[in-house]
């Protein structure tokens, strides 16, 4: 019998029994947050995703394999749409929702975000080529980088991208010297801006507080800020069209006020740049950030609730400041297809290792590891995992999962209850891997990355196909 669950995105009650217990009595899979809304248990036990057994999902494609489910991943872009639209329209503000293609991007994935009304926000060339292959509008996408190439610039003004959003002040004359060869109307920027503001769950993916790398800061010590500088430095060149702001604060973001606090620095950097030049932005883009649950009993942020809150803080900071209500766009990636994604893999050896406190804990080795998964060994990111396929015994261990790579911190899920009958064989699910899981997959120990395979209506498809030795061959020139 299949299990619903709220909708997408929609508060959980954070500590609800889900999952494997400790000498509970529930040791098969349980449908609920963080798995998506697609998962279900059947009556025997055997669980599916978007209506396809993980055994025949196993047997078709083979193991390790990432597994999209499009009806989640669909829900969860038009609930991140409407709610973002539905809240600004009440304080009389229109608002765009790009769908951040470093999550994941293929060229399915970036139809069916356009075909639920997101645009696509691209960091490459290579990201932008997908999107562009998939037939996006120039119109609908941004280009984003802190260190875009000559190449990239030149492929995003011959793709008419609806932006390009300017990591620097040589970028701003890098643009405009390249609109300035080639000719034609001036290209539409937005300054990405950096508001002091840290957010996110991890320094690594936290991207406004002021020693990294990425966008202008809105500090200034002394005289105008570098932010305010890229401002004046756009509209002192004619070959661009200044058309925004921008500011992303980080990632995996579960307390919104940095969002509002960074919105409030933006529209002020906005005022500031209107008073002194007669200039007020068309538009101001929040970023991305939005956190997902990764365990059971975690709690995603609800696009409604936030986007209620970011619309009523912009309103009252911009009613403040007296200034028009421009435009919005935000850039959620993970909330997108994070929940959306698990990943399958075949149990190997399996070694109960006594730890110096006492206890065991039983290793267990999967047929893939940080080369599809970086998450864990990058950030100390945590999973959820369950045996799936089969009636599993009640009892469980504390367990870790691990992959196969020649390196101990190759961790798939730090610490899970698993069942005690774990063996050689089993099925392992890895639930909410959709986000940063293939995208920042490599090759390490030579080993092929896994497809990415698309499940709806009781059907699955390869979306991407699994790379072999051969493709990784015929990259070694001898
Ligand atoms: C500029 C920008 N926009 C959007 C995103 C997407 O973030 P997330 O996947 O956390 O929504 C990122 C990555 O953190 C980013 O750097
Ligand atoms: N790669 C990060 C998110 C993006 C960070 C910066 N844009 C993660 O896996 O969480």
């Amino acid at each position: 019998m299949a299990q619903r669950r709220h909708p997408p995105g929609a508060r959980q009650r954070a500590g609800s029994a889900r999952g494997h217990r400790p000498g509970a009595d529930v040791t098969t899979f349980i449908p609920g947050e963080p798995w998506s809304t697609g998962v279900a248990r059947a009556a025997d036990g055997s669980v599916t995703v978007g209506g396809v057994g993980v055994r025949t999902l196993a047997s078709q494609h083979g193991t390790p394999a990432y597994v999209l489910d499009e009806a989640d991943l669909r829900a969860r872009a038009r609930g991140y749409r409407r709610a973002f639209e539905t809240a600004f329209a009440e304080i009389g503000a229109g608002i765009d929702v790009y769908y951040a293609g470093k999550a994941f991007l293929s060229v399915a994935v970036a139809r069916w975000v356009h075909e639920e009304g997101l645009r696509v926000d691209t960091a490459t060339g290579g990201e932008l080529a997908v999107a562009l292959r998939a037939g996006i509008p120039g119109a609908h996408l941004g280009l984003h980088g802190n260190n875009k190439s000559d190449a990239e610039i030149a492929r995003a003004l011959d793709a008419g991208v609806g932006r390009i959003i300017v990591d620097s002040l040589v970028e701003v004359d890098r643009v405009a010297d390249a609109v300035a060869a080639r000719g034609g109307a001036p290209a539409p920027v937005m300054v990405r801006v950096t508001t002091g503001v840290h957010a996110g769950g991890h320094e690594y993916i936290s991207t406004a507080h002021e020693d990294q790398k990425f966008g202008l800061s809105i500090a200034s010590p002394d005289g105008d800020s570098p932010a305010m500088q890229g401002l004046l430095k756009v509209l002192a060149r004619p070959e661009l069209r200044l058309l925004g702001i921008h500011s992303h604060i980080g990632s995996q973001i579960l307390d919104p006020s940095g969002f509002e606090v960074a919105a409030r620095a933006v529209l002020t950097l906005r005022a500031r740049l209107a008073e002194r030049t007669g200039v007020q932005v068309e538009e101001v883009d929040l970023g991305g950030g939005y956190g997902i649950a990764y365990l059971p009993g975690e709690v995603a942020l609800d696009p409604d609730r936030i986007a209620k809150d970011i619309a009523g803080s912009v309103e009252a900071s911009n009613a403040e400041l007296g200034t028009a209500l421009p435009r919005f766009s935000i850039e959620p990636g993970r909330a997108i297809v994070g929940p959306a994604g698990l990943t399958l893999y075949t149990v190997g050896t399996v070694k109960p290792v006594r730890l110096d406190d006492g206890r065991t804990r039983t290793y267990v080795s999967v047929d893939g590891g940080m080369s599809d998964n970086l998450r864990p060994a990058l950030y100390g990111a945590r999973y959820h995992a369950e045996v799936v396929g089969r009636r599993a015994s009640m009892q469980t261990v504390l367990a870790r999962v691990v992959g196969k790579h020649c390196e101990s911190g190759d961790i798939v899920v730090h610490e899970v209850q698993l069942p005690a009958d774990i063996r050689a064989g089993d099925l392992l699910a890895v639930a909410a891997t959709g986000a940063y899981g293939r995208s920042m997959a490599s090759n390490y120990n030579h080993v092929p990355r896994p497809p990415v395979v698309g499940v709806a209506k009781g059907t699955s498809r390869v979306l991407v196909r699994r790379e072999t030795e051969d493709d990784l061959l015929a990259l070694d020139l001898g």
